[in-house]
């Protein structure tokens, strides 16, 4: 909890007229029934109108300025506790963008949206309730008890008794408390995860008429939710009833014996009145507690979640250490050996790859699904790094390289083409902020997209997503193509991102390509994307099984030639230029 809340650094002074108004407020409330015994006792029973007026008008005045103290007491910790919400989840935000691929593997998406919205919100709550209600209820108790004191410490000895045994029923609350809330959170992460994948894969679901699956699915983490939290809130409840057994019980006491001391003359009514008015005020704060534990169990279980995103070391290949490319990279790409593993994973995905890619040369890479493609193209812009061998970049090592600015000289085109809310312009910008109209427009005609785009009403400036153009998959992907050609890379990552073009916008696409002096890697699982490329190298359960051009291997390989036949019959065995 300590590290979230040296969030509140900066609000010091603000905290502090926080407190000083909620002192204000409270010294006030703890007059005030010390006043009230005054005026029973030396004003209604001497029947002294005067002095009744008096101390009635102050008890107003102070009334006022209790309201007062109140209002800026609050005014001061909404201040604080949005400020403080609003510095972590920036921080948050930060921090989750410095995470390597390694990093994601352990925090799921779904639980990184929980920790930066419900559990900062919690914390938020949290302090605003610490400056406005929590703080307020210790000094409540110790300032009511001193008070009682003060009037008549004989009366008042049944404060001995109640109050160990309130504290000791509320160190029970807290244990308690503390398990059950625990509880709630997980379950609130399984619901929230559970609904992201409902939502983002709404279509998917109907298409599989899987509604019925995934509302049962729903149903049981919705249930446990809804079981866990009414066990911790049905525990939190017995706290009133526990505590007013303790308040009317000690208000008892002192009638009863108040009433001996009244006769023998010892004590007057007024100081009766107002003993039982503080022992009321003691026990409904200890109320207050039960919600206090509710609050801080719930914050502590975020914290803590909080905490563990913050203290996240941030991986070595996000620290960006490694030598500054001084030019731009020329294109050639070295594998040496290449064996990777997935973080926390036992197998190989890809065993001991070794090719090279020249400058300027286009390599296209084949292979069954789950081959391990994507991973190979993943250690490239060193979104993971290998686990054996070495990966090259003109001749030199990438694990020694910055790798913000080895990125920045890779044009990476995911399977997933995936756009921002935003304009088309803006989301073109991203590959290069600031690139001028002109190379936007270059790009997008390379990419067979520019056409499209100036057939939408607003052109360029057409918002992307709910409130604008909605966009077919294969636009998405030549937009997200003309992202990365914005960037005029060196090395260029096509992760079959022409699957859904037809072959005679993929062959103009392709052919554009070569305007771009740029090393070009296409994974792909059409024989009419490889066919022209420089290199064809075929992956299958993580190894390099076959290498070569689209003749040599028509000739020498039987895989690629099952594969050919596959896509284009047996009677048809064209060179490279004749398949197209
Ligand atoms: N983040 C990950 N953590 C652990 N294993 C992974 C991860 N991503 C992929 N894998 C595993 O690595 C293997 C290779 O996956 P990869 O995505 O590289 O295959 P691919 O050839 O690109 O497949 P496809 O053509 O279907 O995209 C698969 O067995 C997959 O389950």
């Amino acid at each position: 909890m300590m590290k979230s809340l040296t969030f509140l650094k900066p609000y010091r002074l603000t905290m502090g007229a926080a407190i000083f108004f909620l002192l204000v407020e409270l010294i006030v409330e703890l007059y005030q029934p010390y006043i009230l015994s005054k005026i029973i006792d030396k004003g209604i029973l001497n029947n002294d109108l005067s002095y009744v007026t008096k101390w009635g008008l102050v008890m107003l005045v102070l009334s006022v300025v209790a309201f007062i103290g109140g209002v800026l007491n609050t005014f001061y910790s909404t201040h604080v506790s949005q400020s403080f919400a609003f510095g972590l989840r920036k921080s948050l935000f930060e921090k989750v963008q410095t995470f390597s691929f390694t990093t994601f593997n352990f925090l799921p998406t779904s639980s990184l949206i929980t920790r930066l919205t419900n559990d900062v919100t919690q914390l938020q709550n949290t302090v605003f309730m610490s400056l406005r209600i929590i703080l307020r209820a210790p000094l409540m108790v110790v300032g009511s008890v001193v008070m009682a004191l003060i009037l008549d410490w004989k009366l008042s000895f049944v404060l001995f008794f109640i109050l160990p045994l309130l504290f000791f029923f509320l160190n029970w609350m807290v244990q308690k408390g503390r398990e059950l809330f625990k509880r709630v959170q997980e379950n609130v992460d399984s619901v929230n995860s559970v609904l992201r994948e409902n939502l983002m894969g709404m279509k998917l679901i109907k298409a599989f008429v899987r509604n019925d699956f995934e509302d049962e699915r729903f149903q049981v983490i919705n249930n446990n939710l809804k079981r866990k939290t009414a066990t911790a809130l049905k525990t939190m409840e017995v706290t009133m009833p526990v505590l007013l057994l303790f308040m009317n019980a000690s208000i008892l006491v002192v009638l009863w014996y108040g009433n001996s001391k009244v006769h023998s003359n010892q004590s007057n009514i007024g100081e009766i009145v107002a003993i039982v008015n503080y022992i009321s005020r003691i026990t409904s704060t200890f109320s207050v507690f039960s919600f206090i534990i509710m609050a801080f169990s719930r914050a502590r279980a975020s914290s803590e979640r909080i905490e563990e995103v913050l203290t996240i070391e941030e991986d070595f290949i996000e620290k960006n250490e490694g030598n500054k490319l001084r030019n731009r990279i020329e294109g050639k790409v070295q594998f040496h050996d290449v064996s990777f593993q997935y973080p926390n994973t036992e197998n190989d995905v890809l065993q001991d790859i070794s090719f090279v890619a020249y400058p300027k040369t286009s390599i296209a890479i084949l292979g069954s699904t789950g081959a391990g493609k994507t991973s190979l193209f993943q250690l490239i812009p060193r979104l993971y790094d290998v686990s054996e061998g070495t990966i090259l970049i003109d001749d030199q090592d990438i694990r020694k390289m910055n790798s913000k600015e080895l990125r920045g000289q890779i044009g990476y085109v995911p399977q997933e083409a995936l756009l921002f809310t935003g304009t088309i312009k803006e989301n073109l910008l991203m590959g290069r902020e600031n690139a001028s109209d002109e190379d936007v427009y270059t790009a997008a005609k390379h990419a067979q997209i520019h056409e499209t785009i100036l057939s939408f009403p607003n052109g360029y400036e057409s918002k992307i997503g709910q409130k604008g153009v909605n966009l077919s998959g294969g636009q998405k992907q030549r937009l997200a193509i003309a992202r990365a050609l914005l960037r005029k890379p060196s090395i260029l990552l096509l992760d079959d991102s022409t699957s859904a073009l037809d072959l005679k916008t993929e062959a103009k696409l392709i052919q554009s390509l070569k305007e771009y002096d740029c090393t070009i890697f296409i994974i792909t699982q059409k024989i009419s994307s490889a066919i022209n490329a420089d290199k064809i190298l075929i992956i299958d359960d993580g190894c390099l099984v076959e290498e070569g051009t689209h003749d040599s291997l028509l000739e020498s390989s039987k895989l690629y030639k099952a594969i050919y036949y596959s896509q284009y019959g047996r009677e048809e065995i064209p060179n490279a230029k004749g398949a197209n």
